[in-house]
């Protein structure tokens, strides 16, 4: 990696509006990390955001525009393995009331069927303006006339429309990588108009599900005098011509082909013949794979294991959980009280499971890197996704891409994203525990026959709807509008949307489980 400038000195790699494609997200592909001696590092940045993009950048030649992770850090423009990083500085005060409060304290868990409260101060909204406002004086500032701006993600929600005022010449997109909620509980957000004028900016507005996106569409009509008609939405401002929205599902994916090389590699098989090795060579190994966060229903799956065990239906020795839970938020209070209430729920049923020579849950609180995913990927006779809520899931897809021994189960939540389309799953309803225990039951005895047949299906979507298909049909729907014709390739990737329908009402979303 080039060594990038730690000032506001000018870089080679300038910051002229001299990018065709840009990719403004809350985070960069990578964060700038201190260690504890003092030394300076970047790595990878966390999440399935940043494991979307990276192909998508690497190929395209563009700018992405982002903030390095950490705060009060004025670094120049540099160029990272082809693409052309544009930091965007934070200070303190911004991280905590744009991105740990407003973005994840107040949007994430309204996104997220309000499992946990959400919070509204009127500051952290200011901060979440202001700072939008500089992440799309940015992007216009690197943008070439004319160029394609695509938005990422809940934190910038404001920037197509800042970005529009300032740059009519610009095509924007937007892709909203959480769900988007149903209107009843959108509806308590004070800020409500001002998010959805903010988004209306874009040309195309893409979401992982066709749910999110009628729910966005109903919103829409709800909170403004624009008018929605299936995935188009005709957006009057006075004293402008009438402008044509594209709202619509785009359900993400991954580098398949390329996940599965890594998994081919014989040190990567290797290494998952070591991991097993090391956790005692038990008949099942069952992985979870999550951000430490709320949303993923890492506590339910512990009660589920933990139930098994004290039912005398599993053992120790013949089942062992391995729980990767990456650090995620963590200033923000509901994910400091989530960490004490996992890891006491692991030490309990460590305490009264373990044996001497057999962990119960071998649990990991780190970000690993891609290589070792592959291998616990391969590791792993289970895959537990039992998300409450979540906008796609990568990790259910990177299980199903790594398997080219189509063996492995993945028992997945219907409330991810990846469940409209991972349709041979065993698909689950996180909140039913016993539904659950019954399902693990399933995947420990299915026969091998079965499991190769579900997997061949699983990896049949996975490997064709990878993450190039995905942008293809994301930027040809954008320069469809640009052109003032929808020339979007026809985005059969639902067959159908088991919860579409469902508009929700606040009562009816499922308030956690008590576990
Ligand atoms: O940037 P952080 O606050 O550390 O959080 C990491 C990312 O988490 C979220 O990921 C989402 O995007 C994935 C890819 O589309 C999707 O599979 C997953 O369901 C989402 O939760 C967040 O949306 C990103 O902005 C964060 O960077
Ligand atoms: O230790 C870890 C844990 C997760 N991941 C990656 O982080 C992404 C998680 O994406 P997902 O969509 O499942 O959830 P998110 O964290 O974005 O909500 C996946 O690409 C994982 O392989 C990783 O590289 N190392």
């Amino acid at each position: 990696m080039n060594a990038p400038l730690e000032s506001s000195e000018t870089s080679t790699a300038g910051n002229a509006a001299e990018y065709d494609f840009v990719v403004v997200s809350n985070r960069l592909p990578v964060d700038h990390v201190v260690d504890d001696d003092g030394a300076t590092s970047w790595k990878a940045s966390p999440g399935g955001l940043v494991t979307a993009l990276e192909p998508i950048m690497r190929s395209n030649d563009g700018a992405w525009v982002g903030w390095a992770g950490r705060p009060d850090l004025d670094i120049a423009p540099f160029d990272n393995d082809g693409i052309h990083i544009v930091p965007v500085p934070l200070s303190a005060e911004d991280v905590e009331n744009y991105y740990e409060g407003f973005s994840n304290d107040t949007l994430w868990p309204l996104y997220h069927d309000v499992i946990a409260p959400p919070t509204y101060h009127r500051e952290w909204w200011e901060s979440y303006v202001a700072v939008n406002q500089r992440f799309a004086d940015a992007a216009a500032a690197v943008s070439a006339e004319g160029a394609v701006v695509w938005v990422q993600d809940y934190q910038l929600q404001l920037v197509p429309k800042m970005l529009r005022d300032k740059r009519p010449d610009l095509t924007i997109g937007f892709f909203n990588h959480i769900p988007f909620p149903p209107y009843g509980i959108y509806s308590q957000l004070p800020w409500r108009a001002a998010i959805i004028e903010g988004l209306l900016g874009a040309d195309v507005i893409g979401f992982q599900r066709v749910a999110d996106a009628s729910n966005f569409a109903r919103a829409v009509r709800r909170l403004t005098t624009s008018t929605t008609k299936t995935t188009t939405i005709e957006v009057a401002s006075p004293g402008r011509a009438t402008r044509r929205v594209i709202a619509k599902a785009f359900p993400i994916s991954i580098d398949s082909r390329s996940f599965e090389e890594l998994a081919r590699q014989p040190h990567i098989q290797a290494r998952a013949r070591e991991i097993r090795e090391g956790l005692g060579n038990p008949k099942t190994i069952m992985l979870g794979v999550d951000r430490l966060d709320y949303t993923k229903g890492i506590g339910h799956r512990l009660k589920a294991y933990g139930e098994l065990l004290a039912d005398g239906r599993i053992k120790v020795e013949d089942v062992t959980l391995v729980q990767v839970a990456s650090p995620s938020r963590e200033r923000v209070q509901a994910y400091m009280d989530l960490r004490d209430e996992i890891e006491l729920t692991v030490g309990r049923i460590n305490g009264d499971f373990a044996t001497m020579s057999h962990t119960a849950i071998s649990y990991h609180h780190h970000g690993y890197p891609r290589e070792e995913m592959a291998a616990l990927y391969l590791a792993a006779d289970i895959m537990l996704v039992t998300a409450l809520r979540d906008g796609m899931n990568l990790v259910a897809k990177e299980y199903v891409a790594a398997r080219f021994d189509d063996d492995g189960v993945l028992i997945l939540s219907e409330f991810a994203g990846a469940s409209d389309e991972l349709k041979r799953a065993l698909r689950i309803n996180p909140h039913d525990i016993d539904g659950l225990k019954e399902i693990i039951l399933q995947a420990i005895s299915m026969p091998k026959r079965e499991r190769a047949a579900r997997m061949r299906s699983l990896r049949k979507r996975v490997l064709e709807y990878d993450v190039s298909r995905w942008s293809t049909a994301f930027l040809s729907a954008l320069a469809g509008v640009r052109g003032d014709r929808d020339t979007a390739e026809s985005i059969d990737l639902i067959d159908d949307d088991p919860l579409g329908d469902l508009e929700w009402t606040v009562e009816r979303v499922p308030r956690g489980t008590e576990l």
